[in-house]
């Protein structure tokens, strides 16, 4: 993504693959001590056998290595829930570049002597010394995980209907028309729609709703209270959260659904809320058309996929079934599916975590992972679409919401420096300008470098470059990443 481990010039790349060992877990506290080649999917099916589980999940899971993830503190899936490594990493041992070998691998939750000097090799990404063990602490592995993925609605019926309101929302009569509904009524993933609860008889369709014109093409119906198609979204009619403020309604309509549904999630689940992750429609038309996923719900400018995790099923499934009641009855989302056992979960997430994977079959891909205020963060997609125009084939957002952190793509038949000069230092300066950071999760790396000072001051800058001469004074770790020439 950045470059940070990509030989550019003239290194010497250093593998820790064979560093492939677990020294040491306990089974009590959950502490686990490794070698920092582990990979990480191995180190899951490891602590998961012993009930427990990594505090960090990423697409790349099944080749990544802990030392790496350490290394540039990878952020990931569990990351709204478990939090930062800088608080999970209990301990690490480090090769310095003269060759000392810095042994703080502790296993304390607790040791407040003096400087936390791990802290300072967490994200360095490699270029201030080698990670080659790790101590990180593990939570119990939950009992009891679903997951839901809804459409963030912006499509409200204006007359009430009875029969749909409770949680049969989701048979709303304007519904009935598309979506699960339609001849079949069972997504060819099998994916049962709100298998929590059972299925009602099928209610007339609202009377309010003209019929999509073309049978099946539910996203073409018309409310005709509303001034536009269903597809193309925009119409605010009869919102239930009231007038919006311009940047969240005018410029992506559907986000504020999003959002608000964010703090109806975490007001309702609470602590077993362990993932709030949202992809825009772009992103959906790109996994179904270069990976053939099919998506589970219908049509819909955003998709949110929300993840509790806790310790007893009856009583998340209760936590969940009073938020999606509550989200549905006032018309935050529309549509969606809920999925307790392995394989459904994984064909729900792949939806989310094969959007990179997706991206890099459309062309070339200009990537930004940004962290912004979350009620402004998809306003640059939008103003990205409006700059770029034609020049760019897709302006996507996707991301961690319930972290404030927004994977920006942007992709193009082939690399194109105009392209590229119409994005840089533009999402810069207007990530700067929103006081966020240029890279929430990926670091900085080869590609990201020179972008530091637009989310550091000056003298932290130079702070950072007097920690690297001391560190590595010849300059041989990971050289040229992470710190831009000139301070
Ligand atoms: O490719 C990207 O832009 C982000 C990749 C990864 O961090 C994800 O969340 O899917
Ligand atoms: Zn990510």
């Amino acid at each position: 993504m950045v470059g940070g481990s990509v030989p550019v010039f003239d290194e010497i790349i250093l593998s820790t693959a064979l560093m492939n060992q677990v020294i040491s877990f306990h089974s009590v506290s959950g502490t686990l001590v490794c070698q920092a080649g582990c990979i990480l999917e191995e180190l899951s099916q490891y602590v998961e056998a012993r009930g427990f589980v990594m505090p960090l999940d990423l697409g790349a899971k099944g080749s990544c290595h802990i030392g790496g993830n350490v290394a540039t503190n990878a952020g990931g899936l569990r990351f709204l829930r478990y939090g930062s490594l800088h608080g999970t990493v209990l301990g690490l041992e480090v090769v310095l570049a003269d060759g000392t070998v810095l042994n703080c691998l502790s296993a304390l939750r607790k040791d407040n002597t003096g400087y936390d000097l791990k802290q300072l090799f967490i994200g360095s990404e490699g270029t201030l010394g080698v990670i080659t063990a790790v101590s990180i602490q593990c939570p119990p592995k939950p009992r009891a995980v679903n997951v839901a993925f809804l459409e963030a609605a912006r499509l409200l019926c204006p007359q009430p209907c009875s029969p749909c309101s409770r949680s049969l929302h989701l048979l709303h009569p304007c519904r009935a028309l598309g979506g699960f509904f339609r001849s079949g009524s069972v997504h060819p993933c099998s994916l049962q729609l709100w298998s929590v609860w059972p299925r009602p008889p099928r209610p007339a369709p609202c009377p309010a709703m003209t019929p999509p014109p073309v049978p099946g093409r539910a996203e073409q119906a018309l409310c005709p209270l509303r001034t536009r198609s269903l597809a193309t979204a925009g119409c605010l009619h009869a919102s239930p959260l009231g007038p919006k403020t311009p940047s969240a309604a005018q410029g992506c309509p559907g986000f504020a659904e999003v959002l608000q549904t964010f703090s109806t999630c975490k007001g309702l689940l609470g602590e077993i809320l362990s993932a709030y992750e949202f992809m825009d429609a772009e992103c959906m038309w790109l996994v179904r058309h270069h990976l053939h996923l099919t998506s589970p719900v219908q049509e819909s400018p955003f998709y949110v996929l929300i993840e509790t995790s806790g310790s007893r099923a009856e009583h998340d499934a209760e936590k969940l079934n009073d938020f999606l009641e509550q989200a549905l009855r006032s018309g935050l989302v529309t549509d969606g599916t809920v999925a307790t056992d392995q394989m459904k979960l994984k064909a729900l997430w792949a939806l989310r975590e094969r959007i990179s994977e997706a991206l890099s079959w459309d062309g070339y891909v200009y990537k930004y992972d940004l962290s912004l205020p979350t009620d402004t963060l998809y306003d640059l997609v939008t103003d990205l679409r409006a700059r770029l125009g034609s020049q760019a084939k897709h302006v996507v957002g996707y991301g961690h919401l319930g972290d404030g952190n927004l994977h920006l793509n942007v992709t193009s038949e082939a690399f194109s420096r105009s392209l590229l000069d119409a994005l840089e230092p533009y999402v810069y300066e207007w990530t700067a300008g929103h006081r966020g950071s240029v890279s929430a999760e990926h670091g900085l790396g080869f590609k990201k470098k020179d972008a530091l000072h637009y989310s550091k001051p000056p003298a932290a800058l130079r702070l950072m470059q007097q920690l690297k001469a001391l560190l590595d004074p010849k300059g041989i770790l990971n050289p040229y990443k992470t710190l831009p020439a000139q301070a």
